[in-house]
């Protein structure tokens, strides 16, 4: 049996199985932007997550803090467990949005993780993501956008999608140096969009 200090309270335990359970939500919710054109099968909010932690761990920046970079990739939207995948088109204020998610990650860190260590930690990330002044935040930033082109790209391969308002939306916010590099190769790489012929179009 574990020393009683290291383990939780079964009260604490609880909330943690509520806060465990909270967090499928990211496993299920779809990313919204895809949704609205009718992406196939669209990603969810933790694939979108998962593979920013693999850019963080890719990049070759000695000067970058990488391991924190991979915790704030897979905290950045913990809040839309809650709140849900709030797009810029969707008429909600960027004040607002932060108003939201700020105190959906207060009631996860305060109500069901108990203000732990663990959830300042995971608190101070999140905040840090959001003021965007340290390097490994602006680089969290950037990969955030870069990896939303990058499955951009994706889409308009794998379903002949014309996504160009992803890549007009992001184009020259990107400030890492070996981001800029990334972006450059998938611009390179992207096919224009062919508009299929049919039938009704052709007469
Ligand atoms: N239709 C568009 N949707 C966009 C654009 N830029 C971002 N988005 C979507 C992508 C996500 O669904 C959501 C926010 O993503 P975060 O990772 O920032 O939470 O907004 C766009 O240009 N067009
Ligand atoms: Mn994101």
């Amino acid at each position: 049996m574990a020393d009683s200090s290291q383990t939780n309270s079964s009260s604490n335990v609880t909330k943690l199985l509520e806060f465990f359970h909270l967090c499928e939500k990211l496993k299920t919710t779809k990313r919204t932007g895809w949704i609205y054109h009718n992406v196939e099968n669209p990603e969810s909010i933790s694939d979108h997550m998962y593979r920013m932690s693999i850019l963080s761990l890719s990049v070759n920046d000695p000067t970058l803090d990488r391991d924190k970079c991979v915790k704030m990739s897979i905290v950045h939207d913990l809040a839309e467990a809650t709140v849900g995948d709030i797009t810029p088109y969707d008429g909600i204020s960027k004040e607002e949005k932060k108003r939201r998610e700020s105190e959906a990650l207060r009631h996860i860190c305060d109500d069901l993780l108990g203000n732990s260590p663990q959830s300042q930690e995971i608190y101070a990330l999140w905040q840090e993501y959001e003021d965007a002044t340290t390097k490994e935040a602006k680089f969290v930033n950037d990969i955030d956008k870069f990896e939303m082109i990058l499955q951009a790209y994706e889409y308009e391969q794998s379903q002949n999608k014309n996504l160009e308002e992803f890549f007009e939306s992001t184009k020259g916010i990107f400030t890492h140096p070996e981001v800029k590099s990334w972006v450059e190769e998938l611009y390179k790489n992207r096919k224009p969009y062919k508009q299929k012929i049919t039938q009704e179009n052709t007469g």
